[in-house]
């Protein structure tokens, strides 16, 4: 019998999963690259990019030449000439964490030996692109492609701002004018002008881009310069490929000299000599990763000695003497399931997308707001569509746009409802033109009523530990109280009647207890708070603390007229007019009197014992001290007669820093605003601004 060579079923699974991943990629690479319409999100890609490398890893014979693991990816558009490269370019080599990059740094330090220096850059979120001057001349533009073959935009690029079309010629005879250089860098449309941009084109009727990356490909690849040239896309450089008539020694020697022939070379890249200062680098960018002006999704970081470069080489994708470190991803594609709307504390709906949760920035996101009816049209998102949910840091997460390229047809359009979803009220702007749509049954809609006895209750009002969202539905639906008006009259009795607080016995349970306990104590507040509390528009903490500074009662502000609230220190017209408007309303007024006869605290008596000593000082308190809550710290500056603020600006005139200080600090640095730690802080509280030393503070890295 012959024998016949039998591929086990393990073989064939894999064989048939290689098949599959290898046809997405492919698949995905075309829509990014050629088309600038990524159907899956970078993070979906990268993690099936890694599948494919785990599964040649295990099975070897699966990694032919062509597999999307071995070549550079990219093609060539009919749209476009193609032109070969001089010199072929490379991607990059990933890693996604600093034990990785660490692995990374030992395998280059063991093959070069000691002493080994990297060059440390942002990893730019653009477009790669092949400059290639002769006898500095500009005479052509070429996108990246497959890496030998790109797409000739040479009309195009010239109209980047910032790309010479003659390099200067350097008076120093020790590096000549080349004749012929490549230069390599990225292309990239600011992220400022990004939102602007989309707005205009689904003004016009047009698909948005999906984030600043896919923008500036977009804008790049037009048939038409003058369509590029409209976008102002801007370009730094990274790298050197063809040199003749010069040569360098190492990449931050390059740069210097790409510098000098007036090429944009970007300013925040370092050579640094030990593996901590690479993870130190690193680290830095990624508290950093949103200040910058374009958007980066990692850092580089290369081995500076062109000597060292050579002698590490190049696989057929990515050099071995560079590796791209990439963070966590912001930007994650999802299902919008449906938009549905939400009734706020002052009848303000809102739509929001409930879509399939992913996670995204290190947490599980299921839910995003958009706004209102005419953002929704903005972003251009159907019910059902797949779509580009971007969550960068602690910012909230914000549906970004749809992926146009994945509809099959079966989504739909959302309406905006023409009735209040809770009470059944038509819905009506209070104003014409106004963005924001709203039920006016404000009094006894139940979704304003919810919203606002757990406004009452929450930290910025008069922080109500007993009372939650949760405890403000079951106050309300046992009929304790009818609103926010009957809080601080609730009794052991009424409390009975509420499941929620009461034992299996139906006495009154341990939370019931501390509810009556809380509501006593906090009929102590600062009037602030109880302004707060009132759901007044435009009246957050820093007005109510303005209103509370300047006329110390309730009533003397019900008394004020319109024109001495708006005069009023940090007050000013729009919250005059609110003021007003919201105590002409009856049962508004009988919230307060309600309040007042049951003992709440409506004006705050003025402590003269308090020194003054910050007149006319602007103080910002950033991260957490030991000593003082955010409220604490604000209470203390505020009673000693100086302003305090959220953002640091050349007029503030301390910084104080506590645990966790994060980007405030760094503008105090650059700004070089005086800097305090809580000790200094104390002093300065104390004793005013001439006791104090401030903080010696770093040069940024
Ligand atoms: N969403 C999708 O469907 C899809 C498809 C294909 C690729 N992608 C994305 O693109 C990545 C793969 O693309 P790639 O092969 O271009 O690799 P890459 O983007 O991970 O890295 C290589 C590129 O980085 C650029 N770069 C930016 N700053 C640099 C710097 N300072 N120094 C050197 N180079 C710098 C260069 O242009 C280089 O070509 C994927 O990981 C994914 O994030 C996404
Ligand atoms: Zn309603």
């Amino acid at each position: 019998m012959d024998e016949v060579e039998v591929d086990s079923a393990d073989d064939v699974a894999a064989r048939h999963r290689w098949d599959e991943l290898a046809e997405l990629l492919r698949d995905a690479r075309f829509n990014y690259y050629v088309r600038d319409a990524p159907t899956l999100s970078d993070a979906e890609f990268d993690v099936h990019m890694r599948e494919l490398e785990a599964l040649e890893e295990r099975f070897p014979g699966l990694r032919t030449p062509d597999s999307p693991t071995q070549v550079v990816g990219g093609a060539v558009s009919t749209d476009f000439q193609a032109v070969e490269h001089v010199e072929r370019m490379l991607s990059l080599d990933n890693v996604f964490s600093l034990e990785e990059l660490q692995a990374w740094c030992e395998r280059v330090e063991k093959e070069l030996g000691p002493g080994v220096r990297y060059l440390c850059e942002p990893k730019i979120d653009g477009l790669a692109m092949n400059l290639l001057y002769e006898n500095g001349r500009l005479v052509r533009g070429a996108t990246r492609g497959d890496g030998r073959v790109g797409e000739d935009v040479t009309n195009n690029v010239r109209t980047i701002e910032g790309v010479p079309h003659r390099l200067n010629r350097l008076d120093t005879t020790d590096t000549p004018f080349p004749e012929r250089l490549e230069v390599r860098g990225e292309v990239f449309f600011p992220i400022e002008g990004f939102e602007a941009l989309n707005a205009s084109l689904v003004e016009a009727g047009k698909a948005p881009f999906a984030n600043p990356r896919n923008t500036a490909a977009g804008s790049l690849r037009q048939k038409d310069p003058r369509v590029t040239a409209s976008r102002k896309l801007q370009m730094l450089v990274h790298g050197i490929g063809a040199r003749v008539g010069f040569d360098i020694d190492s990449q931050s020697h390059g740069y210097e000299l790409l510098k000098a022939w007036g090429l944009p070379v970007s300013t925040t890249y370092r050579v640094v000599d030990s593996i901590a200062a690479v993870q130190e680098y690193v680290q830095y960018y990624g508290e950093h990763r949103h200040d910058q002006v374009h958007e980066i999704d990692g850092v580089v970081v290369k081995v500076d000695s062109v000597a060292a470069q050579r002698r590490l080489g190049s696989t057929s994708r990515a050099p071995r003497w560079a590796i791209a470190f990439k963070y966590p991803p912001e930007e994650v594609n999802t299902k919008l399931l449906d938009i549905q709307v939400n009734v706020g504390r002052t009848g303000r709906v809102t739509p929001f997308g409930v879509m399939e949760p992913v996670v995204v920035a290190g947490s599980t996101v299921g839910m995003a707001t958009l706004h209102n009816a005419s953002e929704v049209k903005r972003k251009g998102v159907l019910i059902g569509d797949t779509v580009v949910l971007r969550k960068a840091g602690d910012v909230i997460p914000e549906i970004v746009g749809p992926v146009v390229a994945a509809r099959d047809g079966s989504e739909r359009e959302f309406v905006m409802p023409t009735d209040c979803p809770a009470c059944g009220t038509p819905l009506a702007y209070e104003k014409e033109g106004d963005a924001d749509i709203r039920c006016p049954n404000a009094r006894s809609c139940p979704a304003q009523l919810r919203e606002r006895l757990f406004h009452v209750a929450s930290r910025g009002a008069f922080d109500i530990e007993a009372v939650g969202e949760k405890a403000a539905v079951a106050l309300l639906e046992a009929g304790a109280v009818a609103d926010e008006g009957d809080l601080f009259t609730l009794t052991e009795a009424h409390l009975l009647s509420v499941p929620l607080f009461t034992n299996k016995d139906g006495s009154l349970s341990a939370n019931g207890r501390r509810l009556l306990e809380n509501l006593e104590a906090v009929k102590q507040q600062p009037l602030w708070r109880v302004l707060v509390a009132l759901s007044i528009r435009h009246v957050g903490p820093t007005a109510a603390r303005a209103l509370a500074q300047a006329f110390g009662s309730i009533d003397r502000i019900r008394a004020a007229s319109e024109e001495e609230l708006a005069g009023a220190e940090g007050v000013g017209p729009t919250i005059a007019v609110a003021v007003k408007e919201w105590f002409e309303v009856d049962w508004h007024a009988e919230v307060v009197r309600k309040w007042a006869e049951a003992g709440v605290r409506m004006a705050d008596e003025v402590d003269e014992s308090t020194p003054r000593t910050l007149e006319g000082l602007t103080i910002v308190v950033t991260g957490s001290l030991e000593g003082f809550s955010r409220d604490e710290a604000k209470e203390a500056v505020l009673s000693r007669g100086g302003k305090a603020s959220g953002s640091v600006s050349k007029k503030t005139s301390f910084v104080v820093v506590g645990e966790n200080a994060g980007s405030k600090y760094d503008k105090a640095v650059q700004l070089k605003v005086p800097v305090l730690d809580e000790a200094g802080f104390r002093v300065l509280l104390a004793d005013g601004p001439d006791a104090v030393t401030p903080l010696a503070t770093p040069e940024e890295p």
